[in-house]
């Protein structure tokens, strides 16, 4: 059913990626609504669609069928109602944490003081007050995907799109960065569309789960999250946060281990071509 309300609509969203004469269907038939101020999670195996779904919603490529609307409207490319944060933090090392904040803020037009401005505030909601002037090279992984949260949030994007963002920190700066996040997007209200590898991160963030199917990625299922809020670390020993993880991972199992096998096979495969193609003084893959 569709949900009239809904800040985010995907409607038979489909991908297909054509290079060189042949074809990869990415995503199929993808049906989704999401309310203003949810935290959506979108989990399923390696190369099953996530990443193509955020930057369909981004507007980065077009859709091959089907169509997102945000508030009614079509997105028919990038948009300042929408912010991507990647796992790679991309800040540029010759910006200063505020200048980098305030990056999407100065090619609006603002001024150099008024960019300040809300780069401190920022700083300040990520945890981060005192760094303003410090470089991306003097900050570790986590202080630097924080300035990262904090650039994307600088344009008051209606949707955070967070694509596996804490996939490259430490388990320790992996638990306080998702209590940050929840933390933000209480503070914040902003609507987050949130993929990772990571079942246990997607039950503890999330109002909802979309299980995707291995590619073309399809809605397998989509999961209310029914643990009460706020979320503290203890909820993740609760008998009803395993039950959760159990649940989705049962949904997305079989198909995770194929995916492994087929990456650990296709890598067999890539290292005897490139060792033939050395002998031929080739380079391939
Ligand atoms: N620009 C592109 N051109 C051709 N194929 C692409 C392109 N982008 C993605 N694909 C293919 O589309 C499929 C889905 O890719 P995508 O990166 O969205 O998956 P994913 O679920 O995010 O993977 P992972 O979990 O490994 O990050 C993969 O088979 C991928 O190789």
């Amino acid at each position: 059913m569709s949900d009239a309300s809904a800040k985010l609509r995907l409607e038979n969203l489909g991908k297909t990626f054509r290079r060189e004469g042949s074809e990869v269907e990415a995503l199929h038939g993808i049906d989704l609504d999401v309310p203003a101020g949810e935290f959506v999670s979108v989990v399923g195996a390696s190369g099953c669609g996530k990443s193509t779904l955020l930057r369909l919603v981004d507007g980065l490529i077009p859709a091959t069928t089907g169509t997102v609307t945000l508030h009614g409207r079509p997105v028919r490319g990038p948009g300042q109602d929408r912010a991507l944060v990647f796992q790679q933090d991309r800040l540029l090392p010759w910006r200063t944490v505020a200048r980098n904040v305030g990056l999407g803020l100065e090619f609006h037009g603002l001024s150099k003081k008024e960019c300040a401005a809300k780069a401190a505030e920022l700083l300040d909601l990520v945890g981060l007050p005192g760094f303003a002037d410090a470089y991306p090279h003097e900050l570790s992984g986590g202080m630097r995907q924080r300035v990262n949260i904090a650039r994307a949030l600088a344009v008051d994007p209606d949707v955070l799109l967070m694509d596996e963002p804490f996939a490259a920190l430490d388990g320790q700066t992996r638990e306080l960065m998702q209590g940050e996040l929840l933390r933000i997007w209480a503070q914040r209200a902003k609507t987050v569309l949130f993929v990772t590898h990571q079942v246990d991160e997607a039950v503890y963030l999330s109002d909802r789960i979309v299980v995707l199917t291995a590619r073309p990625g399809r809605v397998r299922a989509v999961l209310d999250v029914t643990l009460p809020r706020p979320r503290t670390l203890a909820v993740k020993r609760s008998p009803e946060f395993a039950r959760h993880v159990e649940h989705v991972w049962s949904l997305i199992e079989g198909e995770v281990r194929q995916s492994m096998e087929r990456e650990l096979l296709a890598g067999r495969r890539d290292e005897t071509r490139s060792r033939e193609g050395g002998e031929h003084g080739r380079t391939v893959g």
